[in-house]
Order: structure tokens, then sequence, then C-alpha cells
């Protein structure tokens, strides 16, 4: 290879196929602006979930949806039975919709929407950010707000203004990288504890999100940037069970609760009812949202929010598959959308009991 101006060296990218120029925030987010309307919504709801969270509001936060959206069309079908049902239980439940475009993987596979909309392996990424916005404010639309994990550090430049709340996964808890990331993000993050159970990471997560740190960047208009963050002290930790084994039980949830007000945070967690919580098996995901609402109702302390992965169909199909089952899930087992109203009237009701049990 000769060494040019556009080339300056040899041993850089070696292994570096390609590199195309992304569209900037910017251009995205002119071409579909948040708008006054969904803007008092992100904000309002920003503010109701770091209450719920912080124990100011004594709902519960549901954080409900599929596990990942490969279809707009059928998330938002899904989007309109879950905002008729959130306004029917909100004196009790405070609902976000989980709509997660990136994936994080064990090895490798479908990295979500925004990376691969197409799922075929032709990862037009530029497409996959406009449907992803797109999604997010029809889902807006409807009053409800979203949760999304973010995953790549550059992608919430082009959605977070219309995210409600965040989560950072269990694979990336303890990246200083997402750390950071949260550290400058405008809504209450959850950290889900790592994959092997271990929950201090997560409290670490916390912690460290909540200081100014200075790191690189893109800003809005695309350039590489450093980027100086004032932190986020609206974080909780997320229990999802590990390799041990699930951590929904109420020993666990306690043990986390010290853990989270012995460095000051308000002593309570969300509990994540899929992943290693169910062994993601999505009828034991149902029996654990029964389980948490029989808690609550019991007059429970210390769970501020629950996740549930749910979606039209119940459980999952290969992201492969040559005709792909309409609301059904292409990464992890979901419950159906009838098991979804049943476990959301549940958890309503678990809270209205631990009420009157305090
Ligand atoms: O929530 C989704 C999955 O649990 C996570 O992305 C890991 O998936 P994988 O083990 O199938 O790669
Ligand atoms: C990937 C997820 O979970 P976890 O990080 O707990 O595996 C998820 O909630 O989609």
């Amino acid at each position: 290879m000769t060494i040019t101006a556009e080339n300056p060296t040899q041993t850089a990218d070696r292994r570096v196929l390609s590199y195309s120029a992304l569209p900037t925030p910017n251009e995205i987010l002119g071409e579909q602006p948040l708008g006054e309307a969904r803007e008092a919504l992100v904000e309002r709801s920003r503010t109701e979930i770091a209450d719920v969270l912080a124990g100011r509001d004594d709902r519960l936060l549901v954080v409900v949806g599929p596990c990942s959206v490969h279809d707009p069309e059928a998330a938002l079908d899904y989007a309109g039975r879950l905002a008729t049902l959130a306004e029917e239980v909100s004196e009790d439940l405070l609902i976000v919709m989980r709509v997660y475009f990136e994936k994080p993987r064990t090895t490798v596979g479908w990295k979500g929407l925004i990376n691969d909309p197409a799922l075929d392996g032709s990862y037009d990424i530029p497409r996959g950010l406009r449907t992803a916005r797109k999604l997010l404010l029809d889902v807006l639309d409807l009053g409800l707000p979203v949760g999304c994990e973010f995953l790549e550090p550059t992608s919430p430049q082009y959605i977070a203004d219309a995210v409600s709340w965040g989560a950072i996964g269990a694979r990336t808890t303890e990246s200083q990288v997402h750390r950071q990331l949260v550290s400058g993000l405008s809504m209450p993050v959850g950290f889900k504890n790592g994959t092997d159970g271990e929950v201090q990471v997560a409290v670490d997560g916390c912690r460290s999100a909540a200081s100014r740190h200075v790191f690189f960047g893109t800003d809005a208009e695309g350039r590489a940037s450093v980027v100086e963050t004032a932190g986020n002290t609206d974080c909780h930790v997320i229990l999802r069970g590990g390799s041990g084994g699930p951590n929904h039980d109420t020993g666990s949830v306690a043990s986390a609760v010290a853990s989270v007000a012995k460095v000051g945070l308000p002593g309570l967690v969300m509990v994540d009812a899929s992943h290693a919580n169910s062994g993601k098996s999505h009828e034991r995901q149902a029996e654990v949202v029964s389980e948490l609402a029989a808690r609550i109702g019991a007059g429970e302390q210390g769970i501020s929010g629950v996740m549930i992965e749910s979606f039209i169909e119940a459980g999952a199909q290969s992201v492969e598959a040559a005709e792909l089952v309409y609301g059904k899930s292409v990464t992890d087992a979901c419950i159906d959308w009838d098991t979804t109203e049943d476990g959301v009237r549940a958890l309503a009701a678990g809270v209205r009991g631990g009420r009157r049990a305090e």
C-alpha cells in the first residue's frame, strides 16, 4: 500500500473492510423533529419515572414490551394495546413501553433494528436510525413513554430526545464507555446486574454515572469531540438473575436494596421478570410477575419497578425463519398479550394491596 494523504499509514485498519459516513444526528432530527407535544410527554414522564424510582411517587414503574423491535408495524399495534392498558392502571402503575432497537449478543446474532433493519445482513444503519426514530415518535403519539437499551455509544444522539427511561444491559454494565455515556443522558437509567449475577457492578455503574466525566464522543454534527458531562443522579439497579440462578426473591431484593442504600442511593430496585430470572422461559416469566405482584401486595418494600418481556404472541421464533409469525419475538421469548394484561393488572392490584398493608 502506498502512503498518501488519504492513507497516511500502512499499519492501521488492516482488518477494516470499509467506512461509510452516517447522516449526522442533526440531519435525522431535522427530518423527524420531536415537536412540542411529544417533548412535553418525554419531560413529564422522565420526572414521574425519577419520582417513582426515588420513592417520591408510590406507583410501580413497569417497563414492558418486546425483547426487541423487528417489525415496526407489530410494535405499533402492541403500543396501541398497551396505551389503553396504561391508562386503565395509571393510578397504580407508571407504564413505559420497552422499545429496544439494540441487542447485545452473547456471541453473534442479529444486533437489532438499527444495525440491520431488513434482518438480512444488509446492515442499512441509516435506514435503521430513521425507522427507529419514526417508531419512537409514533409510540409517543399514542401517549406512551418509551424505554430503550443504549448499546452503541453514538446512537443516543439520534434518538435519546424521544426516550424517557434507559437501560444498560448485563453485558455492558461494567463498561466505562457505557457509564460515561449514562453520565450525559437526560433520562433515568437502570444498570442490570452482571451476567454472572454480580449486583455490585450495577451499583458501581450507578455511582460512576452520577459523576462528571470527560471522554471521546461525537457532537450533533457528527464531529469527533471531547464530551464533558455533569453526571446522571437518576440511576438505579435492575436485578435480572445470573449464571447462578434467579435473584428476584425477597432475600436477593433485600440484599440489593442494602447495597444501593450503602452508597447513598434510594433503597429501591427494579426486578426484571425475564432473562436469568425466568431462565428465558416465557411461562416462568408469567409466574415471576404473579409472585412479584403477590409480594408487593403483601407489603414487601424495596421494589420500585418491574421489567417484562411481552409481545402479541407468546414465545420466540428464529430471525432466520422463512416466514415470520406476526407479533412474535425474534430474540428472547415473550409472554403474549392476554398474559401481559393479566400480569399488569395483577401488579396494579398488588400496589393497591401494598398501600393497604402499610
Ligand atoms: O435480551 C436479549 C438477550 O438475552 C441478549 O441480547 C443476549 O442474547 P443471546 O444470548 O441470544 O445472544
Ligand atoms: C439484553 C437484555 O437484558 P440483559 O442485559 O439482562 O441480558 C434486555 O433486557 O434486552
